[in-house]
């Protein structure tokens, strides 16, 4: 005999008691009154394991250390980037990401700076390696810092190609691996290269070497002080939109990261982060493998500019962006905040 009175239980995950069927008996705000409570019904957690800290190098003689759309982000030479990453490394941080500043002169049409051995990011790896061998490394494979039009891929009478270009990201990949890489990222968005590297990488004997393939990348205007930074914005040609994904797509996105997976990837990637929390959490509901997530340099750009204009609490907006990738199913971030993050933690 159920009286209208006698809420009626509820099915499934909101099931609760049939007594306590809601205000007053139930309130909510009991489980957030105090520190300690909050602590502990806390679904999700931030930590200094969670963090990939990505860094910009430039040769020695090249004068411009900072990048004015990146507010406290800098780039190092080898020598600066071994002590920052010691330190990261002493932070608890656990890898790094590397990307190149290279001199116009070094860019050209067939990207051969990319596949030489004896390039910035190799010397770098090198260098990191010999010094803080416990930090994991994380070398992009892209033709775009290396390419004198500014693509991820090889360009012909305007068109990026696919297959030509995979040869190259092969070579790449190799190069970064004989160097000391630990984890190689494809972030090109070429059709079939993560099965190829992987060919390449294991007939080279390198099959502990790690493939993260950036699956999910989007044709982004959020990489545009990344593209400062890295001093390709004034080289770029046209856009990314014939390789890198459509916003508009998600479904598109999740059939990307089945066929890298098939590929041999072991983690994917989605970027950007904050616009995409959506497609984490699709890809991690779909296919249940680590999936990381770029807060790439636009994200870092707006929380860093607003909050040094005063119009946002920087260090709050920070650790909330980081705990919102978290709660979307993130494995690991990618952020240019790593360091910062990884100091107030500490701090407690
Ligand atoms: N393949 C290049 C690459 N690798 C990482 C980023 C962006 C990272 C960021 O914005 O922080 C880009 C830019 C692009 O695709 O144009
Ligand atoms: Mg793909």
């Amino acid at each position: 005999m159920s009286d209208y009175r006698t809420p009626r239980p509820l099915a499934g995950p909101l099931a609760t008691p049939a007594l306590a069927g809601s205000y007053p008996q139930i309130r909510m705000r009991r489980n957030r009154t105090a520190p300690w409570v909050r602590d502990l019904v806390a679904e999700n957690r931030l930590g200094v394991e969670d963090l990939i800290w990505p860094i910009f190098v430039r040769e020695d003689d090249e004068p411009q250390t900072t990048i004015p759309s990146m507010p406290g982000v800098r780039r190092h030479t080898v020598a600066e980037a071994v002590e920052a990453v010691g330190a990261a490394a002493s932070l608890g941080i656990p890898a790094i990401a590397i990307f190149p500043h290279v001199a116009d002169a070094r860019k050209s049409a067939d990207c051969r700076e990319a596949v030489d051995p004896e390039n910035l990011v190799c010397r770098a790896v090198r260098a990191i390696k010999a010094a803080v061998p416990q930090i994991g490394i994380v070398c992009d494979v892209a033709l775009d810092p290396f390419n004198s039009l500014g693509h991820d891929g090889l360009v012909h009478e305007g068109q990026v190609l696919n297959d030509e270009s995979i040869e190259v990201l092969c070579k790449q990949a190799r190069v970064q691996a004989e160097a000391g890489c630990d984890v190689i990222a494809p972030s090109d968005m070429m059709d079939g290269r993560v099965g190829a590297i992987r060919n390449c990488l294991d007939a080279a004997d390198f099959e502990q070497v790690k493939i993260c393939s950036y699956a999910a990348k989007y044709a982004s205007a959020f990489y545009g002080p990344f593209r400062d930074a890295i001093g390709s914005s004034g080289a770029l040609v046209g856009d990314k939109k014939t390789y890198q994904l459509d916003p508009a797509n998600s479904d598109e996105a999740l059939r990307e990261v089945a066929l890298d997976l098939q590929e041999g990837a072991d983690m994917v990637m989605v970027k950007p982060g904050m616009p995409y929390l959506d497609i984490i959490r699709r890809v991690k509901d779909t296919f249940a493998v680590p999936t990381l997530a770029y807060q790439v340099s636009g994200e870092y750009a707006m929380i860093r500019g607003a909050a040094d204009q005063g119009w946002l609490d920087g260090e709050r907006a920070m650790l909330e962006s980081l705990l919102a990738f978290k709660r979307a199913g993130a494995s690991a971030v990618l952020t240019y905040f790593a360091l910062d993050v990884a100091r107030k933690l500490k701090e407690g």
